[in-house]
């Protein structure tokens, strides 16, 4: 269980991120956290993954160790992808084998020579996946893992990381895409210019089979009046 304590992020420019914020992560589930641009889901991305320091709160237990998949990963674009997750690996102690496995499942073993300044952004996208999965951690911590990919991949993504969350493993993600957060979120935190607007498991929020995109536009209609 993770457990978020009274947590906010101001940033130095005095913008609130996120508003002080309370919740529990049980182990094994999966948490889709959305809300539109500028919402705070990156914050406390960051934050869960201890890129950014809070202003306020906890996240225990501390000194966790989780994959993590931010949204901007930027690889020196002069190595190539077997270079670049070779070195990764050694700094994570991975067996070389595990970089050339993960290339093979993210579709790159045969662009494995290949600059990644010649690939296209949906490649970086499952590079930047495959960097993440090279250490086998019980907690994955992805900010927009779809960003980018086209159907297949998207298709190819979610099945991976299902069997990754029945496999007992603790996902927490942001998304845009609110497929995503219905086929694999157990539960989903809709955020609004750094406050949480809607929580709840998916199943409940959805009610009889209503699209989360209606329940999250109704909601945005009753608060807007
Ligand atoms: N380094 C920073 N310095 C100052 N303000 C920041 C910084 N990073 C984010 N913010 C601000 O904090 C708020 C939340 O940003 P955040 O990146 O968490 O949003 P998001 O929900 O991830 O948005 P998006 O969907 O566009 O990725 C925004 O108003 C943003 O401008």
């Amino acid at each position: 269980m993770i457990q978020v304590q009274s947590l906010s992020k101001t940033y130095k420019s005095g913008k609130a991120g996120l508003h002080p914020f309370d919740h529990q992560i049980p182990q094994g589930t999966a948490l889709a956290l959305t809300g539109g641009n500028g919402a705070g889901k990156s914050t406390l991305i960051k934050l869960l993954a201890t890129i950014i320091k809070p202003s306020s709160g906890t996240i225990t237990p501390g000194g966790r160790s989780f994959s993590y998949m931010p949204d901007d990963l930027e690889f020196p674009l002069q190595l190539t992808a077997i270079e670049a997750l070779g070195m990764l690996g050694v700094l994570k102690k991975v067996d070389g084998k595990r970089s050339l496995q993960l290339l093979k499942e993210v579709g790159l073993y045969d662009a494995r020579h290949q600059k990644i300044g010649t690939f296209s952004k949906g490649m970086k996208q499952r590079l930047s996946f495959a960097q993440a999965m090279l250490s086998d951690d019980d907690i994955l911590i992805l900010d927009e893992p779809t960003n980018g990919l086209d159907p297949y991949w998207i298709k190819w993504l979610k099945t991976y990381l299902k069997k990754e969350r029945q496999e007992g493993k603790t996902i927490i993600f942001s998304t845009h895409d609110l497929s995503l957060v219905e086929d694999l979120a157990d539960e989903m935190l809709f955020f609004y210019e750094g406050k949480v607007l809607i929580r709840g498991r998916v199943g409940e929020l959805r009610g009889n089979g209503e699209r989360l995109e209606d329940v999250i536009v109704k909601r945005l209609e009753e608060l807007n009046g």
